[in-house]
This record gives C-alpha cells, structure tokens and sequence, in this order.
C-alpha cells in the first residue's frame, strides 16, 4: 500500500540547510509575533522556505512573483497550515496576480521577501500605511534590487531591504549552476532537441548568461554571445565564447537564449534576419526580453507543434519557435520545475538569515538597500558544507598575523 504523499516531501529531503534552521529555531521560536510576506514562484522548494518561517515563529502570507509558476497542490499544503495563508492558486490571469498581491499587504505584513520587487514596489507605491511599519525585506534577483536600488536613489524607500542576490553564495551557485543547468534542462525537455552540435546564442554574459553558456558548451553547443558590456563581452570571449552583435547572431544561431535582464533584446530587425526553425527562449527577467509583440505582428499565422512551443509563421515561409511563450523557460514551461532543490536550498536559507537578521539582530538599520553581511554568507556556506560532509581548512595563528601584519619582515616602519 502506497502513503499519500505530502507534495514537500522530496524538496525537504534536497533542502538540508532550511531543515536545519528548522531544528535549531524550531523550539524557541525567534520569528513569533512577526507577519512575513513571501512573494516567489510557488513550487515545493519555495514550500520549504515558507514552512521555515513558519518553524521559527512568524506567520506567513505569500503570493506568487510570476502568474504563471504556481504548483496548485504546493500552494493548498501550505495554506492548509495555521497561521500560514495564500494569496495564489494555480492558472491565475495577470490582473489576478496583482489584486492578489495587494490583498496580501492590506493584511499588514511587517516583513517582506521577494522576488523581482513587485510587492516591496507595490508597498510603497499603493500602502504607504504599511510600508512605514514594514521592519525590512530581502530581494533575491538581479533585476528586483535594481528597482529597489532606483527607490533609495530617489529617497523613497521607507525600510532596509538586504540585496539577497548581489551575495557570493546566491549568485554563484543559484544564478550560474541553478539558472544554467535549469534552463538548458528545461529547452531540451520543452523542445524534445539536443543542444549538442547546436549553435546557441546567450544574450547577456553576467552570472546566469555565464553558467548557460558555459553548460551548453560542455553540452557540445557551439556558443555565441551578445553583450553590451565590453568587459562581459571580453569576458566571453577569453572564455572561449564566439562574441558579435545580435544582429550578426540572428542570422546563424539555432537556439537563443536571453538572460540580460533587460527589454527588447532580441526584436524586429533580429527575428527578420534568423533561418527558418530556430528556438528562441528566455531565462532573464519576466516576459520582456524577447519582443513578443513584435513576432506577433511579422507573423501570418501562430501554431502550437508541442506544448510549451508557439510556432510563428512567417510570411516568407519562415517558422521562428517561442519556448514558453517568452516567460521564464526554466519556471514557466509545461514540464519546467525550476531550479534543482540544493541550488535553492542556498538561496532560500540566504532569504532566511536575511529576515532572521534583521527581525531580531540588527533592528536599527535605517531605510536604504544593504549587502548582506559578510558573516551570514559565510554562516550559509559553512552550514551547506556540513550538510555535504565536507571539511575545509582553518588559518592558523601564525597565517592570520601574517593576514593582516603589514610590517612585514624587512619593513622599515
Ligand atoms: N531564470 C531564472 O531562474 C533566473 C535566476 C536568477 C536571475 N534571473 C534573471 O536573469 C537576469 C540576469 O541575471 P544575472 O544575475 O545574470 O545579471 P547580471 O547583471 O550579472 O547580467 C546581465 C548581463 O546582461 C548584459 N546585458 C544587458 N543588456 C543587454 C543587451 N541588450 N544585450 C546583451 N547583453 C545585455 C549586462 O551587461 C550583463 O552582463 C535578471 O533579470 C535576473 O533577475 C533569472
């Protein structure tokens, strides 16, 4: 006879650091009388983050950061918790999405994590009532601490808010091998093609544009990569990267990947010049980075040959293939599961420390974006070695004086 099965299950056993918060905070409940909001993709590794919370003491209200990521049965395990609510269910339209979002803030959270800055943003543009009794949040992406960065620029922003992703252990571990390895993993299964052998152009070289191209080049792609950094692109190129304009690589790429952060990377001129049957994919920043709108209007006709694939047929008897309808192929795919379970196990126990440390060590913070202290990056990345059973070395006495000794032996000072 088989056990129903929790939908937590498998992401809980990939998710040893969140587990162990979960054991040293369990008891003493350090968290208790605090309201965090968490808005994130709603799959069970988010499920994991969100029963830590809830372990250490807060009530939890959460929302998705993406209309289209939700697992339905992730999100009824957990509202069926006390003390831990949802703002989501699965297939909701855009404009569900945001109502849903300003509903969970009339519910006066007093933390907040996210996940691109739409609810820190809609916070203080639509519940300024709230936003003033908010003690701080944590932002995990690239793009979401730009806008938080724009907002303390203009002087708006009423709380601190950590910059979770700008940390060594989020974005080397979750933006190069968890959005490299998700994506490739997510267009091969989407498309039912091989990367090998293709050519495959990554737009934009920062961490996640690295990892893809780099995975896929062990995959056997041949790769190109667009920039508009010339450092990145040199980068690219010392790497071993092919590096030209878009408007060069649209003509003799295969597969095309987006991961810049930015709008309208891949547009008209571009998808006139592509061959016939390309893919094109985004792994950035919500819908924005292909100009979909744009394919739409150079299309005769649309078609779906698979799921998850729209097919745009050109007048000129060109077919251009768009994964996942430009969302994010790794989240927002039929088959797509998002990053493997360790990766965010990281992440996650990063957006952890950020609320633990600001609820209950360092309440005095004034409003503004900060780096996430040294010592908590370490404390992650210390506490995922334990769990890998992994032992590094200590400096001794005589390394850490010559560390910071700066008369050196024959120093005249
Ligand atoms: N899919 C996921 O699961 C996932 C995970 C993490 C981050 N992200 C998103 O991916 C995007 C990139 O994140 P990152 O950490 O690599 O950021 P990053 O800032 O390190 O890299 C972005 C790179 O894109 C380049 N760029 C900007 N505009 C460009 C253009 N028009 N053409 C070519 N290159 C351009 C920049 O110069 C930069 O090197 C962000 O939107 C981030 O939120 C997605």
């Amino acid at each position: 006879m088989s056990q129903e099965t929790d939908p937590l299950t498998w992401a809980r056993d990939y998710c040893p650091i969140l587990r162990s918060f979960q054991a040293e905070y369990g008891d003493d409940e350090p968290l208790a009388g605090h309201t965090v909001a968490v808005a994130t993709h709603l799959e069970a590794k988010s499920g994991i983050l969100i029963e830590t919370l809830h372990e250490a003491g807060a009530d939890v209200l959460f929302a998705p950061s993406e209309p289209q990521s939700t697992h339905g049965d992730v999100v009824d395990a957990l509202d069926a918790i006390d003390g831990v609510t949802a703002f989501a269910w699965e297939g909701m339209s855009d404009e569900e999405f945001d109502a849903q979002q300003h509903e969970l803030l009339e519910n006066e959270p007093d933390f907040i994590l996210d996940d691109g800055c739409e609810l820190i943003s809609k916070a203080h543009a639509d519940h300024s009532d709230v936003a003033v009794d908010v003690i701080g949040g944590g932002e995990q992406t690239t793009a979401g601490i730009t806008r938080v960065e724009a907002m303390e620029e203009e002087g708006v922003l009423q709380f601190p808010v950590y910059t979770v992703n700008d940390t060594p252990m989020k974005h080397f571990f979750d933006n190069v091998h968890g959005t490299g390895e998700s994506a490739l993993t997510n267009i091969a299964i989407t498309s039912n093609t091989i990367i090998s052998g293709k050519d495959v152009v990554v737009a934009g070289y920062g961490y996640c544009g690295r990892g893809i191209a780099r995975k896929a080049r062990g995959m056997g792609a041949q790769t190109i990569v667009t920039e508009v950094d010339p450092r990145k692109a040199l980068e690219a190129h010392m790497d071993g990267h092919r590096v030209m304009s878009m408007t060069e690589a649209a003509a003799v790429g295969d597969l095309f990947i987006t991961t810049t952060g930015n709008r309208d990377v891949i547009r008209k001129e571009h998808f006139e010049a592509m061959t016939n049957g390309v893919q094109l994919a985004n792994a950035g920043h919500f819908d924005v980075e292909i100009d979909v709108d744009a394919l739409e209007s150079l299309a005769s006709d649309t078609s779906t040959p698979k799921e998850g694939v729209t097919r745009y047929h050109m007048p000129d008897g060109r077919d251009i293939n768009l994964l996942a309808d430009g969302r994010l192929v790794n989240l927002t795919g039929p088959y797509s599961q998002g990053h493997p379970a360790e990766v965010i196990d990281t992440t996650h126990s990063m957006m952890f420390v950020a609320a633990y440390d600001l609820i209950v060590e360092n309440r005095d913070l004034t409003p503004g974006a900060y780096a996430i202290p040294d010592r908590l990056d370490r404390e992650v990345a210390e506490r995922k070695l334990e769990t890998l059973d992994v032992t590094i070395d200590e400096m001794i006495e005589s390394q850490r004086e010559y560390a910071t000794d700066w008369r050196h032996e024959g120093s005249s000072f």
